[in-house]
């Protein structure tokens, strides 16, 4: 399975992340160092993964996410957010030209790598568009590739225009687009030659295709399952005939994904396809946020935590009326209350967590994220107290605070200590004023969890 061992070890990293409750900088750098190591051991450039963790831990390190509600879960969405941008934030598509013109697309790449399969499989994708492609065998060194692209052209029910192998790649492509305006096609595919290595002859064929015919696209198929070769050969490609886009074939075979993640950051052209497959069906558009959520093995994870997010902001009114009563340092224990319900908001989707496909595995981790059982015995505290009391907590004295801890089935100790923390928080509040007008969410004045 593609990324199995770079998911594995990356999911490691998060169990140790998430079962900490607060985060101090050594548990960030000690957790991002493993990262770093699973990135390198997945084939990702070192160039790559060094500015990667440096982008990270400079997004991680510092009091907004250390103190927040989940640290753990907070450096974890950091790394899938850096992840996306590495490859490239936004989903390429080939680009079409307008009108009745004919688009022209130049497939290239190494013999092997998967760059006939690509066309054919591509031209599917395309008639699925509504397009009507024309594939064109320019491959005039080996017989066999013209044959190949016959077979599946006329598996994939598309046209193929050939001319044999004794006439130049550049006439073959020049004929092709006349046959082309003939027959209406709006969308034609060169499929050049491959050869074994980059070399000066295959370079100038492609130059030469490129400069006399209307070449609009130049997509270069590379083998993912050849990790930084495969970088380094789009890199090549680039610099001598430049590219707009790469295919990564055969990602279905790389466990490792060093090419995914490396190509956009090292050639700053984007990845548009992944072939995950043999059969001409088995083409994907690239989502870098899909790909991201694949490698770490926690899309789902990942978009609950947003949907908490939604649900704590969901009433953005009392946010608002309780920052204001923060900043003044009025909040009482009833903000505090209402701060709660907004939290269990979220609990209520851990029963929808447990049906949703291949997520058993994840289910520990997410009720160690919202802890529903930490909710409820805080919240009990509160309810144990006199209307009074929750407005001013000093009316709370040594027996007023027995009778709660047994109210809400807790130690005394935990009522004294979570007394305390608020009466501090408080405190902090009125002495820093501002401090919760901030995108903050979820938090109490920086106030955790009294257990
Ligand atoms: N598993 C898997 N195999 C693939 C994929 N894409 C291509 N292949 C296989 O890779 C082999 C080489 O593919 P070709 O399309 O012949 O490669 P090429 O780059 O056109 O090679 P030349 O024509 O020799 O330049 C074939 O056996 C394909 O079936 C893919 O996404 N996954």
């Amino acid at each position: 399975m593609a990324f199995e061992s770079l998911t594995d070890k990356l999911q490691n990293v998060f169990k140790n992340l998430r079962s900490k409750g607060k985060l101090t900088e050594e548990d960030v750098k000690t957790a991002l160092k493993e990262v770093k190591l699973a990135l390198l051991e997945a084939d990702v450039n070192f160039k790559v993964v060094k500015q990667f963790i440096k982008a990270v831990e400079a997004r991680a390190i510092g009091s907004d996410v250390m103190n927040g509600l989940n640290p753990g879960q907070m450096v974890i969405k950091i790394v899938n957010e850096e992840m996306i941008t590495l490859m490239g934030s936004e989903t390429t598509e080939i680009k079409m030209q307008p009108g009745k013109s004919i688009t022209t697309i130049m497939m290239c790449g190494l013999q092997g790598a998967g760059k006939t399969t690509t066309t054919a499989k591509l031209a599917g994708k395309l008639k699925q568009r509504g397009k009507k492609p024309l594939l064109v065998a320019c491959d005039v060194y080996r017989p066999a590739a013209i044959r190949q692209l016959q077979v599946n052209g006329e598996k994939q029910q598309v046209d193929v225009f050939s001319m044999g192998d004794n006439q130049s790649p550049v006439d073959i492509a020049k004929a092709a687009i006349e046959h082309a305006k003939k027959n209406s096609h709006n969308v034609v595919i060169l499929d050049t030659a491959g050869r074994l290595h980059i070399d000066e002859d295959m370079m100038t064929e492609l130059q030469n295709i490129k400069e006399q015919v209307d070449v609009h696209q130049t997509l270069l198929v590379v083998d993912a399952m050849t990790g930084q070769d495969a970088v380094t050969v789009a890199k090549e490609f680039d610099d001598k005939i430049v590219i707009d886009g790469v295919v990564l074939s055969k990602m279905d075979g790389d466990t490792r994904g060093g090419a995914a993640l490396s190509v956009k950051a090292v050639t700053g052209k984007p990845i548009l396809y992944v072939g995950m497959g043999e059969k001409l069906s088995d083409l994907e558009q690239f989502y870098p946020e899909r790909m991201a959520s694949r490698i770490l093995g926690m899309g789902d994870v990942l978009s609950l935590i947003e949907k908490a997010q939604e649900n704590i902001s969901i009433d953005e009114d009392k946010e608002k009326e309780m920052a204001a009563r923060l900043k003044k340092g009025k909040f009482d224990f009833n903000d505090y209350l209402e701060s709660m319900k907004q939290m269990r908001n979220m609990g209520g989707l851990t029963s929808i967590l447990s049906m949703l496909p291949g997520m058993g595995k994840q289910l520990g981790n997410i009720e160690s994220m919202i802890d529903e059982k930490q909710l409820a015995k805080t919240e009990a505290i509160i309810l144990s107290m006199t209307p009074d009391e929750r407005k001013n907590p000093k009316l709370l004295n040594l027996s007023r605070k027995s009778r709660i801890a047994r109210g809400a089935g807790v130690d005394m100790a935990v009522v004294n200590r979570f007394v305390k923390q608020f009466e501090q928080s408080q405190k902090m509040m009125k002495q820093m004023p501002g401090m919760m007008g901030g995108k903050r969410r979820g938090g109490f004045g920086g106030m955790r969890f009294p257990f």
